[in-house]
């Protein structure tokens, strides 16, 4: 099956700031990323702050170019077509969700109005179609029809991503882009939010790119997981083996420090703080905090692996072994302190 999106080699360099000026220093946001995103599937994003996910999410939708490397949309290089090409392949194809509804839409505009924005825009259909595709929008994400004309301020936090998500599926993509959706909503809509995005993927047949710090969550909406790590991706796993049958040990880390998701037992723990994205450190990045890690993770790092099931790979030199629990590696860890290499 075609790829809805697909990336290779995508690299995102920023120019670093200090005090609101640039400096010499560059930031590492995104390094040689290679992804692919099937029609249908959900794929959830992981890793500490910092590390790249909302990049990678806005070099998916085409809203940050990549420095290089190449981003495709249906087999189609995004970034050479013309630009307003461009602008009818994205909007065509993806829609974005983002942290914070309140800020995310415009204040002065009512839901009627954000909701047929993108059709004026892309000039879909007549005006009473657009119309109509309004209020088929309202009622697909369970707004009433009576809030057409409330402002975003005058609706609560869950409404509002209600609108977000309306508004994303307004030009029927194949794909939408989800980015820590749910982060700003209170404790109580969350799962609302999550099952209607759920019920919205089953129902449109959408692909679903689903970033968030909630490891237990993603691990739940995903059928596919990738971990990144200062920039780079260095696991794609099935999710319904992410927990325990994960090879890189920054991805088993990771899911060790979930509360509920395994029987209860110490986390792996992670010595040190994430390497600055400015100077990330060579060879594997991981390396520094990295119980595993010797001299040859400073050296390079290592190409991705293939693991079963099929699908499944990871960038380690020293992967965590196919039968280890997490109990086995939280003693290997206290066994062996990590080096600086
Ligand atoms: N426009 C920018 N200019 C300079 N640096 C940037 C810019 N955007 C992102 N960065 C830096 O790039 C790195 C990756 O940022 P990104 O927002 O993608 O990470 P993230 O994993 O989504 O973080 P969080 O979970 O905190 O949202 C960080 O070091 C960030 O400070």
């Amino acid at each position: 099956m075609n790829a809805i999106v697909e990336l290779s080699g995508a690299h995102v360099v920023h120019k670093a700031r200090s005090g609101g000026l640039f400096t010499r220093d560059r930031v590492y946001a995104l390094t040689g990323a290679d992804l692919t995103v099937a029609p249908g599937e959900t794929v959830g994003v992981v890793g500490e702050s910092g590390c790249g996910k909302s990049t990678l999410a806005k070099v998916l939708v085409g809203v940050v170019r990549p420095t290089s490397g190449t981003v495709s949309f249906q087999g189609r290089d995004l970034w050479s077509m013309p630009p307003a090409e461009r602008r009818a392949a994205v909007g065509g194809s993806t829609g974005m969700i983002f942290q914070d509804p309140s800020t995310a839409l415009n204040r002065r505009l009512t839901v009627r109005q954000i909701l047929r924005d993108p059709l004026d825009v892309h000039g879909r259909g007549t005006k009473p179609q657009r119309e109509e595709r309004v209020r088929e929008l309202m009622s697909l994400v369970g707004l009433p029809r009576a809030l057409a004309d409330a402002l975003p301020g005058q609706l609560s936090g869950g409404q509002r991503q209600r609108v977000a998500i309306a508004r994303a599926l307004a030009l029927d993509p194949g794909l939408v882009v989800a980015d820590e959706p749910t982060s700003a909503l209170d404790v109580s809509v969350r799962a609302q939010i999550l099952n209607l995005l759920l019920d919205l993927k089953e129902r449109l047949g959408l692909a679903l790119v689903f970033v968030s710090h909630d490891i237990q969550t993603v691990r739940r909406m995903s059928d596919r997981v990738i971990t990144m790590y200062l920039g780079r991706i260095v696991e794609e796993s099935p999710a319904a083996d992410v927990t325990d049958r994960a090879r890189h040990p920054y991805t088993r880390a990771l899911f060790s420090a979930t509360p509920g998701l395994l029987d209860p037992i110490d986390p792996i723990p992670l010595t040190g703080p994430v390497p600055s994205a400015t100077r990330p450190p060579s060879g594997c990045p991981f390396r520094t905090r990295c119980w595993k890690a010797d001299g040859v993770c400073a050296d390079r790092m290592p190409d991705f692996s293939a693991a079963s099931p099929p699908g499944h790979r990871f960038r380690c030199h020293h992967p965590v072994e196919e039968d280890a629990s997490t109990r086995d590696l939280v003693r290997q860890n206290h066994q062996s302190h990590p080096r600086e290499p």
